[in-house]
């Protein structure tokens, strides 16, 4: 699957692997917690058993005829159909997977359950965690500081969000009390781009709501309202998917959450709902955003919108795939290589939960190999990596 000079694509192929770990292990778990979590009747269950059976053991079929987007994922899905769900990329499987998942569960269907988010029940639960709260009221601390040390918290806030992911978590445990370890950092030189450019819209493509939401709102309230961003287009998903991805819905909770808390929090929360009122803060929701495919393929419209921006931060592990590429690139490879084809300087602020790792330095990437550790999937390594 390599072209020249490209590296393997990821694959669920190797028992054993992440990946395969993946779809063999956390998918029928994920199956399990969403049925526990809603009393969905007979007929969505069947849905979900005969998803997992194609999984486990069958080869990939087709939406059904007429599926509203049916032909977007005919045109994604060109030489995937009828083969095993471990063979093809790991990017599409798991992808294709949520949209199968939502298919098994009426989500589009017109219906009592068209629209209601499986996932739901998950995130509903984390925002009423004392986590979001303590973390909520450190915000009276983070804005008495100095203005650049105020830029940092927020920044590397929104960076270590990340890792409170609840797709992650159900098969990793909750890396929350675990070291975390930043092994690349170019946010100095992003400061600068954005300090050095006149203020323009900065783009967010979001990853999870939540625990990882409430962070990067933070930081795009802190954009704004310091005149580094003039207006921020926040990127989310149009539907459920990665099980904690944000969707419009998500977003709209977590600004209500900020703005009920109490302290300096509810002054950013009343600001945050300004600004999207006052058309300052936009929300977009792009059907490629849950596309099965890197962002070097994206379409003409989603390349026109984000070209507008003079930052795009990437949130997360999969846009992070999606940026660079889902293949087994050397460590080492240059972050800003592989994104030189990205319509704008772009942050990537990751934590590493996948087997994609790049823009290392070579006695950093040397120390975490001979670390014995499980460094690119445990959630407690994390980049942030800059293309000017
Ligand atoms: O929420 P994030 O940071 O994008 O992480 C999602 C990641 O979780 C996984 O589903 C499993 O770790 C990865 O395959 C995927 O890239």
């Amino acid at each position: 699957m390599a072209g020249a000079g490209e590296a393997p694509v990821i694959t669920c192929a190797e028992v054993g692997s992440f990946a395969w770990s993946v779809l063999a292990k956390r998918h029928p778990a994920l199956v399990r917690q969403v049925r526990e979590a809603t009393p969905y009747p007979p007929e969505l269950a069947r849905a979900l058993d005969v998803l997992l059976r194609e999984c486990e053991a069958g080869v990939i079929t087709p939406l059904p005829e007429g599926a509203h987007d049916g032909d977007r994922w005919a045109a994604w899905s060109t030489g995937r159909l009828g083969r095993t769900w471990f063979e093809v990329p790991f990017l599409w499987s798991e992808s294709y997977f949520y949209r199968r998942l939502l298919e098994a569960l009426g989500y589009f269907r017109p219906g009592p359950w068209q629209g209601v988010d499986p996932f739901a029940p998950f995130k509903r639960a984390e925002l009423d965690s004392p986590e979001v709260a303590e973390e909520l009221a450190a915000l009276d601390t983070v804005s008495q500081l100095p203005p650049d040390e105020q830029d940092q918290a927020l920044l590397t806030g929104a960076l270590w969000g990340n890792k409170a992911d609840l797709g992650f978590r159900i098969s990793s445990g909750d890396p929350g009390g675990k070291g975390e370890h930043l092994v690349a950092d170019d946010s100095a030189a992003m400061w600068r781009h954005l300090v050095s450019s006149p203020p323009g819209a900065v783009y967010v493509l979001a990853d999870n709501a939540g625990r990882e939401l409430i962070p990067d709102l933070l930081l795009v309230d802190h954009l704004l309202h310091t005149g580094r961003a003039a207006a921020v287009v926040l990127h989310v998903k149009p539907q459920p998917y990665y099980v904690s991805d944000a969707t419009t819905a998500d977003v709209l909770d977590c600004v209500r959450r900020i703005a009920d808390a109490p302290g300096h929090a509810g002054i950013v929360g009343g600001r945050l709902r300004d600004a999207l009122t006052g058309g300052r803060l936009a929300v977009h929701a792009h059907p490629f955003s849950c596309a099965p495919l890197p962002y070097a393929e994206m379409p003409d419209d989603l390349r026109a919108d984000l070209a507008q921006a003079t930052l795009t931060i990437s949130k997360g592990d999969l846009n992070y795939r999606r940026l660079v590429g889902d293949r087994r690139w050397p460590g080492t490879t240059p972050f800003a290589d592989l994104t030189a084809g990205f319509p704008t300087p772009v942050l990537a602020l990751r934590t590493l939960k996948s087997d994609v790792a790049v823009g290392l330095a070579p006695d950093t990437l040397a120390e975490l190999e001979a670390s014995g550790e499980e460094w690119r999937t445990s959630g407690t390594y994390a980049v942030m990596h800059f293309r000017g």
